[in-house]
């Protein structure tokens, strides 16, 4: 075992969820169907694909939990950032026990137990194999976010479920009248496991035709550091990005070491923030560096190029060799693409939002689409990415991980935003050796249309005397752990599509986030340490303004490219589909006969 790992094995048992334990392997030896409730860094993604592991799930050595564990993302980063995660802390293999798929990229070993992927991926596998069998167990990660996958395929599991129940019984009837199967065509019954740290719990609970008996909810209540919230007093409406712009400096100027992370809408945004902070940070070294005799000049402000990615060792996840079936795969740039879908406009914009499969046609959104189709092509699937993902990989590596840089449990925070909970002294606690003024900015972007391997490299590991700055859409809302992430600066804003019914018409609109997006938001602080979320709206829009959660993405879709997908699943009664929430039963029959009279059916 790796120095690292000891040292996170002491520190595994503080994370919230590690007392629940047993109560959740009670639940989901019960029931097939739980929803656990924790909040953001109580050890949900982690540590339960863990517990499972544990109890023999995705074990060759058990008959009846030998299907693999498979794990569902929202976004590809943290697909590959939890893989990696998991597999260090269990000491396996990332690439063969512990296996990821994303698009375009597939590392999966024979002895496979554990699978991360996007929800596409999943929704893709159904289409082809409606009973899941290679899996034991699914566990839903982030099901708060309600994307059209997660709906859909949340409806499509508890009828696999269900099915997989049925060929269970009957098997069993079989072999009572002394027939005799096959171990490997024994079916057994499938365990889905919905998490988020904000669910709204009433949508799968309540609708009958989703769940027949209400799933049970495991809450766990706590999470390991705490996050100081500061609203700002006034809301800027317009200029929203200088406002992060000057608060991130403030930060950097005045408060210690530790990293920010800022969230804005769309890449435009990103690049544009990028560039200012690190012009800014340029200045600001170039100034203390005049006023600096005989003193070394710190380095320089870095900004990630995709070109400079570190080409270091082998990475143990890409030891396979290339002429193995899984190797082969890696880099197709359609097995993961349904037959519905044209092209991979869905990571034309940046909203955050990523799908493998993709629903609705998306439009490239001009404002957003500035990166070169080669960065977009080139996510994984060119020769040299492999390598490239290979050194990206070694940048989550638990030396790079574990530590968290902020030192102490107390932290400053800025006195401008609540004076009056600033019980710290700023001269005292502000300046250290290496003062905020003397230290760079490593500034670093993160949107869904950025190359994995650019994505991954918000994980490496910081060099003394810098602070990290990372500007991200709401791609780095949920999951993520970025550690050594002490602030948090939140716009309060994201960019969604939104459809007009009326005119048939979708377009981008910069709205409000809800309160539980705020919430994940904060919870990018707080995970290797305590920190704080600087919100630059104030406390009378958070409670007035913001929504409590983000609208099912399934009600502002057209409803013809839901039935569609649902066609291609071959479902016939799409009206009978059992949604979390269902779009209107008369318009799914509308589409479907109007797809009929098209013969698209
Ligand atoms: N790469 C990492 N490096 C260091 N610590 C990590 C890393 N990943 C996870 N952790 C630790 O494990 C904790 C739990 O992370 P995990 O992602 O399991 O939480 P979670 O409950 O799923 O959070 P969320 O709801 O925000 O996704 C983190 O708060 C952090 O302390």
């Amino acid at each position: 075992m790796y120095q690292g790992q000891v040292r996170w094995r002491r520190k595994r048992k503080d994370l919230p969820i590690i007392m629940m334990e047993q109560e959740i392997m009670e639940a989901i030896n019960e029931q097939s169907t739980v929803i656990i409730c924790g909040e953001t860094g109580c050890g949900k993604t982690t540590q339960v694909p863990q517990f499972l592991y544990e109890a023999g799930f995705g074990s060759k050595h058990s008959v009846v939990r030998n299907g693999v564990i498979g794990v569902t993302q929202p976004r590809r980063v943290a697909v590959l950032a939890t893989a990696r995660r998991v597999a260090f802390e269990l000491g396996l293999h990332l690439g063969k026990e512990v296996g990821f798929q994303v698009r375009h990229d597939k590392r999966i070993g024979d002895d496979c137990s554990i699978k991360f992927m996007t929800d596409g991926i999943l929704l893709r596998e159904v289409q082809t194999d409606i009973l899941l069998k290679r899996y034991s167990v699914i566990i839903l990660d982030e099901a708060h976010e309600r994307s059209v996958n997660t709906d859909i395929l949340i409806g499509m599991l508890s009828r696999v479920i269900r099915l997989r129940q049925n060929k269970y019984e009957q098997q069993q009837k079989m072999v009572l009248s002394g027939q005799t199967l096959s171990p490997e065509n024994m079916i057994f019954p499938l365990k889905l496991v919905l998490m988020s740290a904000t669910l709204r719990v009433e949508d799968f609970i309540s609708e009958r035709r989703l769940f027949h008996d209400p799933p049970p909810v495991i809450n766990v209540p706590t999470r390991q550091f705490e996050v100081k919230v500061h609203f700002s007093k006034r809301t800027e409406t317009v200029d929203y990005v200088g406002q992060a712009y000057k608060k991130v400096m403030s930060i950097h100027k005045r408060l210690p070491q530790g990293g920010i992370l800022v969230f804005v809408t769309g890449q435009r945004e990103v690049e544009y923030l990028c560039q200012k902070l690190h012009k800014a940070s340029m200045e600001l070294i170039a100034n203390t560096a005049k006023g600096r005799v005989g003193n070394e000049v710190p380095v320089m402000s870095e900004m990630v190029s995709i070109e400079g990615v570190n080409m270091k060792d082998i990475n143990e996840a890409f030891e396979t060799q290339l002429t193995d079936q899984q190797t082969e795969r890696f880099g197709s740039h359609d097995e993961d693409v349904p037959d519905s879908v044209e092209d991979e406009s869905d990571v034309s914009y940046d909203s955050g939002s990523e799908s493998e499969v993709e629903i609705v046609g998306d439009e490239v959104d001009i404002e957003d689409s500035k990166t070169s189709e080669n960065d977009v092509v080139g996510v994984l699937g060119e020769k040299s990415s492999l390598a490239s993902l290979k050194s990206a990989f070694e940048a989550l590596a638990e030396e790079n991980a574990s530590e968290c840089k902020s030192k102490g449990n107390q932290i400053p925070s800025l006195p401008e935003d609540c004076p009056e909970q600033s019980k710290y002294s700023m001269e005292k606690k502000t300046v250290g050796d290496k003062g905020p003024f003397t230290s760079s900015l490593r500034v670093m972007p993160l949107y869904a249309m950025l190359p994995a391997v650019a994505q991954l490299r918000v994980f490496d590991e910081v060099k003394e005397g810098e602070r990290l700055v990372v500007v991200a859409t709401n791609v780095a809302e949920t999951s993520l752990t970025i550690p050594g992430i002490t602030y948090v600066v939140d716009t309060g804003r994201e960019k969604v599509k939104n459809y007009n019914p009326s005119n048939g018409m979708e377009a981008y609109e910069v709205q409000w986030i809800s309160k539980a997006s705020a919430d994940q938001r904060k919870g990018r602080a707080g995970r290797t340490g305590p920190g704080h979320c600087y919100r630059l709206y104030s406390s009378a829009v958070y409670n007035n303004i913001l929504p409590d959660f983000s609208c099912a993405e399934i009600s502002k879709v057209p409803v013809d490219s839901i039935v569609l997908v649902l066609k291609s699943m071959h479902i016939d009664k799409v009206e009978k589909f059992p949604f979390p929430t269902p779009p209107e039963a008369a318009a799914l029959v509308e589409a479907e006969t109007l797809l009929e009279d098209l013969g698209s059916s």
